[in-house]
């Protein structure tokens, strides 16, 4: 198993991310992971920023799944030549949408307006493409996949991006269609349907979603056209994918897959749903929140026996607080038996550092590549 996932941004990246996390640490698997928690995101990807990677570890990682800037050649020198590569797209609309709710307070673009339809509205009086921050207002998926977010149109270029992706990627997925994705990655990676099995992940209350009127989802997909028309494309070949794979089999297996996640929200979740972040006293398990947006989590039942909260626990842990404990995994363990410091100690400091890093790694002087 060597698998890339380009986890792009405000795509369901993160609950897929939670699936790699457990499919790797059960099989004891390598991950290349970031010095913190992003590869020096918004920057293009360099192996430098692959924690502890030398030449001697080179291209022997089973997986690398978090954020980064797309870039091929150097993803390849970090990953080996038999990797499965595949990445997530949404519609640009409602991804802008929550784009905007989460990114709001340090996009200079989203800060100059009190609403995502003013916004759109005019949006050349308040983008500008100097501004550090900005791609995440403005083709935000063809920046993550390394191109250039503000270039202008032209079906030659929208075709050899297309090209570029093609040759580089085994399958690309779609949010909106996120369990027929898993069936389709699962059938792809030869994998049981457990292993695609997830709680969603990273995601809001309704009270912080923005409702927009056609005529801004209008502007929004002119707006982020070059993503639009991406997200037309890979809607095709999606499909194709699933008609290859055989609808009704989809079907069945998409039902099956939703039938199980039922009954294990039964057995892991307080109430078998989401709740408020601030219902959560156990910061190891309280999802990051951020910007506007209102991240929901879970509360585990209390009465679950010690393997079964184990694994529910990996269920439900946010990015961050599981990307620590792969770190302690992978890189502390013998530090961590000599200092002693106690888990909940460290894992608090999770979210707070997260919180620097987020504007650290977003607002930080521009370096070059
Ligand atoms: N399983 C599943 N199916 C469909 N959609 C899902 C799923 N899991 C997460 N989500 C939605 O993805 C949005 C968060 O994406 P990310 O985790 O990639 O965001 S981040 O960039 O890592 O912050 C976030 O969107 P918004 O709620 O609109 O903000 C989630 O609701």
């Amino acid at each position: 198993t060597h698998v890339l996932f380009l986890k792009t941004h405000k795509t369901a990246g993160s609950t897929i991310l939670n699936i790699l996390y457990r499919f790797g640490e059960a099989r004891n698997l390598t991950f290349a992971l970031p010095t913190r928690y992003q590869f020096g995101y918004p920057m293009l990807f360099h192996s430098r920023r692959v924690k502890q990677f030398n030449n001697a570890k080179k291209q022997q990682y089973h997986i690398m799944c978090n954020h980064m800037r797309f870039f091929s050649s150097r993803v390849k020198k970090v990953m080996a030549p038999d990797t499965f590569y595949f990445s997530i797209l949404r519609n640009p609309v409602t991804m802008a949408e929550s784009s905007y709710t989460y990114y709001k307070s340090v996009v200079p673009a989203f800060k100059k307006v009190n609403s995502l339809e003013e916004f759109i509205a005019d949006p050349q009086k308040y983008y500008s493409f100097q501004e550090r921050s900005n791609h995440y207002a403005k083709n935000l998926l063809w920046f993550d996949f390394g191109f250039d977010n503000n270039a202008n149109f032209s079906q030659h270029y929208l075709m050899a991006a297309i090209r570029n992706i093609e040759d580089n990627f085994n399958l690309i997925l779609l949010s909106e269609y996120f369990d027929e994705s898993m069936i389709l990655l699962k059938d792809a990676l030869c994998w049981e349907l457990d292993d695609v099995m997830s709680f969603k992940l990273n995601f809001r209350s309704n009270d912080t979603v923005e409702k927009l009127s056609l005529q801004a989802r209008k502007k929004l997909a002119a707006w982020n056209y070059l993503d639009w028309q991406l997200y037309v494309y890979f809607n095709k070949t999606f499909w194709q994918k699933v008609e290859q794979y055989g609808k009704e089999k989809m079907k069945q297996d998409v039902q099956l897959l939703q039938r199980k996640r039922d009954e294990l929200m039964k057995v892991c979740l307080q109430g078998s749903r989401p709740v408020e972040a601030s219902q959560i006293e156990d910061q190891n398990i309280r999802p990051f929140q951020f910007g506007m947006a209102k991240i929901l989590g879970y509360k585990l039942n209390t009465d679950l026996s010690p393997s079964l909260r184990e694994k529910c626990l990996r269920m439900i842990l946010p990015e961050l607080q599981y990307k620590d404990l792969l770190d302690r995994k992978l890189f502390l363990e013998s530090k961590t038996s000599r200092t002693g410091t106690p888990q909940n100690m460290k894992n608090a400091g999770a979210a707070n550092t997260k919180a620097v890093d987020h504007h650290r790694e977003n607002l930080g002087p521009r370096q070059v590549n």
